[in-house]
């Protein structure tokens, strides 16, 4: 393209002399040709000077009669250079498929220089990273419907119901067993609705002691116990006005604390403990449960009236075991989380843990997944995670999963694996991978078809 071009002269020149480069060329002996004028200037020579002297006589330490011999590329190689370090990359220079010498370029002229740029680089990006984390917690919710892993049916229609009733201000009860996702859910919410430009806050019903529960819910003006702050204490309802209050844990919240929040929904007002005035109060209430809201108010432990103020509309997020089409997704999203957090390359899993995944009753639910998963990777010494980098704990369990399993489950199971086994063994060709095992190709589909594979 070069050559046709009308400016081709002055591109030349310009590449070669104007850029901040330092260009050498030598032939197929080892003696330069040329020399830009900034590298005559950066090693202090002139030109007629070291045109058609040997390379050694004119660069310290240089390789590049080595590169016009061996037509052997050397980049990004350290070279020391008037008492300081260059990075030079040395490239053999053909014609007609003969090497005929080399074309020296030093990047940086010293390592200085190239420290400023690398630090400039990271000064940068580590100021980027600061602005995305301001941004990304300027409303404290940090996940969004998008990271809600799984292909489900059940989960799909989860997101459906929430990027339907996301938008209103109805209060929204978040039911599943611990490690489902209840809070990825809330925080999905709280940035679909309209208030995804103010705060979202947290309230952990269950790791606040009782006597401090009401104080973190109301606030407290200054004085208004022993211990108290001089100034004062915004309470989370004030913290979340005009944003959304997620009540996680709620069935841990003690009778009283339960009154005092019913009064503040139904009031719109809030009173801080020691105050004597009333302060209207905009949240939007999720709240979040493990246990069974029912069985508690039975035991009169839950107030009945909260329930039904909470309770507008339910959502119920199934335990892992029963949506097992998730765990495969899950597992593949949970490893590639991990693995870049800790910088440790594994890249998949064997069939048998994937098969064992599949298999096991997951009363931890994601988060157990996760905790496997991260402990499994620090544990590997391959790139691949198989059966006996799993805890030992989950590896007993997997025997006993093993002993309770029926003839026709034991059988699946093993035709499961030898699919699977092949196809890796096949390098992902299905139709070798059915050879291997010695059956026709229809059938070998319909069995895939039959273990979701
Ligand atoms: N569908 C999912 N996709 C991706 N990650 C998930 C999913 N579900 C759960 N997780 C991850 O699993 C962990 C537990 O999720 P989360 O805290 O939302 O559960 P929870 O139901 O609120 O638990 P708890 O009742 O114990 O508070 C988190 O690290 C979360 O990121």
């Amino acid at each position: 393209m070069l050559l046709n071009n009308e400016y081709k002269e002055e591109i030349i020149e310009t590449i070669f002399e104007k850029s901040n480069f330092c260009f050498v060329v030598v032939d197929g002996q080892g003696l330069v040709t040329y020399l830009n004028d900034n590298y005559c200037k950066f090693i202090g020579v002139k030109l007629e000077d070291a045109i058609g002297k040997h390379v050694q006589d004119v660069i310290e330490n240089t390789r590049m009669h080595i590169v016009a011999q061996t037509g052997k590329e050397e980049i990004a190689d350290i070279q020391f250079i008037r008492g300081n370090h260059m990075i030079a990359n040395r490239v053999p220079l053909c014609s007609k498929g003969k090497i005929v010498g080399a074309v020296g370029t030093v990047l940086y002229r010293d390592t200085k220089e190239w420290m400023k740029m690398n630090s400039h680089i990271k000064d940068l990006l580590l100021e980027i990273e600061q602005y995305k984390k301001k941004l990304g917690n300027q409303n404290g919710a940090t996940y969004s419907l998008q990271d809600i892993v799984g292909s489900s049916i059940q989960i799909n229609k989860i997101k459906e119901k929430v990027m339907k009733i996301s938008s209103g201000d109805v209060s929204i009860l978040l039911m599943g067993e611990s490690g489902t996702g209840k809070e990825l859910f809330a925080h999905s919410i709280h940035q679909l609705s309209e208030r995804s430009m103010k705060p979202f806050v947290k309230v952990n019903c269950a790791a606040i002691p009782v006597d401090l529960l009401e104080s973190e819910l109301f606030g407290y003006e200054g004085g208004a116990f022993t211990g108290a702050k001089k100034g004062g204490k915004l309470g989370k309802f004030q913290l979340a006005d005009g944003g959304t209050l997620f009540l996680d844990e709620i069935g841990d919240m003690p009778l009283d604390a339960q009154v005092k929040i019913l009064r503040v929904l139904q009031e719109g007002e809030v009173e801080a403990i020691g105050s004597e005035k009333t302060q209207k109060i905009d949240v939007r209430i999720i709240a979040a449960t493990n246990q069974s809201l029912e069985t508690l108010i039975k035991e009169n432990r839950f107030r009945e009236d909260l329930y039904y103020r909470i309770n507008v509309i339910p959502i119920k997020i199934p335990p892992l075991r029963e949506r097992v089409e998730d765990i495969r997704v899950l597992a593949k999203f949970l490893l590639a989380k991990i693995t870049k957090r800790t910088g440790k390359r594994v890249i998949s899993f064997e069939a048998a843990v994937m098969d064992f995944f599949m298999h096991h009753e997951w009363p931890g639910n994601v988060r157990e997944l996760e905790n496997v998963i991260e402990s499994a990777v620090h544990l590997t010494n391959t790139e691949i995670i198989k059966l006996e980098d799993l805890p030992d704990q989950m590896q007993s369990n997997h025997y006993t999963t093993k002993q309770s399993m029926n003839l026709k489950e034991v059988l699946a199971r093993a035709e499961r694996q030898a699919i699977e086994n092949a196809i890796e063994r096949a390098g992902g060709d299905k139709l070798r991978a059915a050879s291997l095992l010695g059956v026709g190709k229809s059938s070998f589909y319909e069995k895939m078809k039959k273990h979701q594979l």
